[in-house]
């Protein structure tokens, strides 16, 4: 169309606000539209009325509309080439869900009109979703029910959103692309988060981070996150580690322990990890590394004093098992390659290491192994394989996959790799685990492998004392404080043989508070009942949970628990179920 043309696109001789004004030339329209002349005339013969106006004034929009969007479009792109600011990162990195929860949080997210609902298949809702729990304790709890009052959690879907943060302009941007596999790779998707903002400088979107990191740990100040390794599949596209869960941290005191051990475990790690400590390893040429080794028997509480001390610490856990049948040791040394500079390492069983490689005898030790577990199998370990077995966790679920040309097991030589990589040098607390401290080579636990051992023991008077105590308090504060218990059936005072029943003046009835005293009086009478060294702390927990609304059952009940365990551990039975 040459510029005469144009000229003849306007009736420029009226005023302006005629419309009659914009009547392009029949003939221009005529070119864009074939046979406009005769419908024009047609209609302009029947009704009397021009179309011409109207269809110039369309087409006019029209070409406006397209030119703006093209003009934008090349300005967009020169504004994001020379003066913008942008910082990307993918859905692997620990900041995309904090900077997604963030945005969620902001007015943008709040009053975006496109949102990803986001409800996790099977998740656990939290009370807080819910607000307060309604349901009648006379009642049957109806978790579904329950949890579907839960709202989804929303995010903003893909695409731009613009918002503001100290006067400053931003843009934030949710994108996917498909990632890039080899044909027989299942395609999947990775996401990406860019932030943006004007300017030659990416400080602001740097500032802007950093506040989100400190916005998300104060939001999870009370979580620790747990980390296992990543299912051998997607370990190459998506890291060797994944987020399994967070939960809140276990606080210290909730792990009964003899309390100068636990201190000086606490001043040890404290004292490795403030942040004047890596340069004094450096200027003496010492590798920056601590290690721990906590060994007792099952369910005594190492795995809860490494989740206690991640939860003090504010550090991520990362856990290991050596029991793991897919795990390779070149999955080892990938695993600890990958590690960030702080976290702890929870490396679980480590009496494993050198069964399968070194002797060759995988199915006999496993074998052996099992059985000598199964010896001291109790209703708390077997709770605890359930669970592990439901989650898919350290025994074979994590790992998938499972080829047969998979030799699983470690060798001592492919575990001391690993812990002594140069990576690993670099921050790390790293605590193994084991029940059997005797199999342990002394290479794996010489000075600088493990620079502090921590026993655990079978429930000693004072831990059965303190774990009775904590099950029934609500409060640790001095005082006559009130205690637990909020139901409205009447105990029966039922005593099994007699005498744990007497012990209390059995004048409580279930639903009324009982002051810290009391509790403080039965716990002592309880840790008397109950024989030092014989049962492991998790074996009276779990006595103590079946019966956690009602103390006065617990004394009732813990005579005959407390006998028939000891029997049946005597007769060496396999499964020892006794409530
Ligand atoms: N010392 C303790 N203080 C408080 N609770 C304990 C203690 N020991 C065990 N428990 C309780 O027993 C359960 C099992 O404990 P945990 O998993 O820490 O034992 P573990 O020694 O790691 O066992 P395993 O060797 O089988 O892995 C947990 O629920 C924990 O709360």
């Amino acid at each position: 169309m040459d510029i005469k043309k144009l000229r003849l696109v306007l009736n420029s001789t009226g005023e302006a606000g005629n419309l009659s004004q914009l009547n392009l030339a029949p003939n221009l329209l005529e070119t864009f539209i074939p046979g406009y002349g005769l419908i024009s005339k047609f209609i302009l013969d029947t009704f009397g009325f021009d179309i011409g106006v109207v269809v110039s004034a369309g087409l006019l929009i029209f070409a406006t509309g397209t030119a703006w969007k093209y003009v934008s479009k090349l300005a967009w792109t020169f504004l994001n080439q020379y003066l913008v600011a942008s910082v990307y990162f993918d859905d692997h990195d620990d900041l995309f869900p904090s900077v997604l929860a963030w945005i969620a949080d902001q007015r943008v997210g709040r009053v975006a009109r496109r949102l990803k609902a986001v409800s996790k298949q099977g998740s656990s809702p939290e009370e807080d979703d819910v607000g307060e729990m309604d349901n009648d304790p006379a009642e049957l709890f109806h978790f579904g029910r329950w949890a579907a009052k839960v709202p989804p959690k929303y995010e903003p879907y893909f695409g731009s959103y613009q918002f503001t943060f100290g006067y400053r302009f931003f843009i934030f941007e949710r994108g996917k692309r498909e990632k890039s596999s080899s044909p027989w790779q299942p395609r999947s998707e990775e996401e990406h988060i860019v932030l943006k903002t004007f300017g030659w400088s990416t400080a602001p979107i740097k500032a802007l981070l950093v506040h989100i990191k400190q916005w998300s740990i104060e939001r999870e100040n009370s979580i620790t996150v747990i980390k296992r390794p990543q299912s051998k599949e997607i370990r190459r596209y998506q890291g060797a580690w994944s987020r399994v869960t967070s939960r809140p941290s276990r606080p210290m005191e909730t792990v009964v322990l003899d309390p100068e051990q636990k201190e000086a475990l606490i001043a040890d790690v404290n004292e490795y990890l403030s942040p004047a400590s890596p340069r004094w390893y450096a200027v003496r040429g010492i590798p920056y590394r601590r290690g721990y080794l906590f060994y007792g028997p099952p369910g005594t509480g190492k795995s809860s004093l490494s989740f206690a001390l991640a939860g003090l610490f504010g550090l991520n856990i990362f856990v290991i098992s050596l029991l793991e049948p897919t795990l390779t040791e070149s999955d080892l040394m990938q695993l600890f390659n990958n590690l960030p500079r702080r976290c702890i390492v929870l490396l679980e069983d480590i009496d494993t290491a050198g069964l399968a490689r070194e002797e060759e005898k995988l199915d006999d030790t496993t074998k052996d192994k099992k059985e000598e577990k199964d010896e001291k199998f109790s209703a708390a370990d077997l709770a605890k394989e359930l669970r592990k077995t439901a989650g898919g966790g350290r025994r074979g679920g994590g790992g998938g996959g499972g080829s047969d040309d998979l030799k699983p097991g470690i060798s001592l030589s492919g575990l001391l790799n690993a812990i002594d990589g140069v990576a690993s040098h670099e921050g790390r607390v790293l605590v193994m685990t084991t029940n059997h401290p005797e199999k342990l080579d002394s290479a794996l636990i010489r000075p600088g492998r493990v620079d502090m051992q921590v026993a655990f023991t079978l429930a000693t008077k004072h831990q059965t004392r303190e774990i009775f105590s904590r099950m029934y308090s609500t409060d640790h504060d001095t005082g006559p404080k009130k205690s637990v218990i909020g139901i409205t059936v009447t105990s029966n005072g039922h005593s099994p043989n007699g005498t744990a029943g007497k012990l209390l003046t059995n004048n409580h009835k279930i639903g009324e508070a009982y002051t810290r005293d009391e509790i403080e009086e039965l716990a002592d009478k309880f840790a008397d009942l109950v024989p030092e060294g014989k049962f492991s702390p998790a074996e009276v927990q779990n006595f103590l949970i079946t019966r956690k609304k009602d103390p006065q059952r617990a004394m009732d009940d813990v005579a005959l628990w407390r006998d028939q365990l000891l029997e049946a551990k005597e007769r060496k039975s396999k499964i020892v179920f006794v409530q």
